[in-house]
Formats: structure tokens, C-alpha cells, sequence
């Protein structure tokens, strides 16, 4: 059977290995270099990115992070772990945070806002219905999410969401001077 594994320093995790044992998969909790071998996936959940990285260094996980990224296997990540497989992030907290990368493109950690943004939408998801059967909508959870910014060409967008209309204007730092985020409204 195959065997996924879970990140769990911080965050979501108990959620993901309970999801994986409802539908009969088994799960195994990751925190040190050596439990990523043999296995067959990997999920990196949502929680905060920045401790996660900082639990992810105290660990020296992120070599073996990017090594599992770069051998091709399938890696989700929600949230958080989206932050932490993007090549590039922006509006991080001062003095920024390592990214496994990866993931061809630029996510913006609190794009939405705070908490108090935090919204569901149901989203529609036709390209994976397709591959995957079952419904072709899906419900999003967004609790204080991560937006991506821009792809690279190589990247197969699956869903997108309108940004909702109360989205708090938010300052993003380019690293070359401060540069105002404004977003594509549909
Ligand atoms: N739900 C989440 O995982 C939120 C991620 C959060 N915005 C961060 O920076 O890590």
C-alpha cells in the first residue's frame, strides 16, 4: 500500500492523517530528515509558515525537503505548505523565512488579511472532476490564506477563486522598495 506522509511540526496535520485514514490510506507523521525515505508522497498541511520554517530548520529538514521536491513524487501542500513549496513568497515577516520551493510560482502568505477575512466559497473544479471523478465543485476553505500571485508556464491551474470584495488593501514588499499589491477583481 501506498504510503503518504504528513509534515508535522505545526499545524494541520492530525487532520490530514485522520482525512488519509477515513478513505483507508496510510498516513505516517514526517519531523526528521529520515522519514521522508520510502515514501510515496507527501502532504504538507496549512498552519503558519514562518514557525513551521522555523521548526523545519531546528530539524535540518530542509535539505531533505527539497531533495523529495526535485524526485518528481507528488507533494501537496495547503496553506502553509503552498507558502513553503513556492519558488518565491512575498509579504513575509521581517527578515523573511525559507522555502522548500519548487513550485513555479510567487504566493502572497496573508493575501486575503487577517482572521476576520477568512471566508468559504465553493469552487469550481471541472479539469479535476474530469481526471478524478466526483463532483466538479469543491468547497474552499480559506483561513487566513496565501494567494498566488503569478505561475510559470509550466504550471496547470486546476481552480481559481474571485478576490472577494472586502480584501483589505495590503503593502507588499518586493524586496526593492515597497510596491502596493493590486489585485485582478472579477
Ligand atoms: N491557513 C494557513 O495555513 C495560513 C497560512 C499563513 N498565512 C502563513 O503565513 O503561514
Amino acid at each position: 500500500m501506498a504510503v503518504v506522509g504528513v509534515l508535522a511540526l505545526q499545524g494541520s496535520y492530525n487532520e490530514h492523517l485522520a482525512a488519509l485514514r477515513r478513505i483507508g490510506v496510510r498516513g505516517v507523521e514526517v519531523r526528521k530528515p529520515e522519514q521522508l525515505l520510502g515514501l510515496d508522497s507527501l502532504i504538507i498541511p496549512g498552519g503558519e509558515s514562518t514557525t513551521m520554517a522555523k521548526l523545519a530548520n531546528y530539524h535540518n529538514l530542509f535539505p531533505a525537503l527539497r531533495e523529495f521536491v526535485s524526485g518528481g513524487k507528488p507533494v501537496w501542500g495547503t496553506c502553509a505548505g503552498l507558502i513553503f513549496l513556492a519558488n518565491k513568497a512575498v509579504g513575509q515577516k521581517t527578515g523573511g523565512q525559507e522555502l522548500v520551493g519548487g513550485l513555479d510560482c510567487t504566493v502572497h502568505r496573508n493575501f486575503f488579511g487577517s482572521q476576520l477575512q477568512s471566508f468559504e466559497t465553493e469552487l469550481s473544479v471541472p479539469k479535476l472532476a474530469e481526471k478524478e471523478g466526483g463532483n466538479d465543485t469543491c468547497r474552499g476553505v480559506f483561513i487566513r490564506a496565501p494567494a498566488i500571485l503569478d505561475v510559470g508556464s509550466d504550471v496547470e491551474i486546476l481552480a481559481d477563486c474571485p478576490v472577494p470584495a472586502n480584501r483589505p488593501s495590503i503593502t507588499i514588499s518586493s524586496g526593492e522598495g515597497d510596491e502596493k499589491c493590486i489585485p485582478k477583481i472579477e
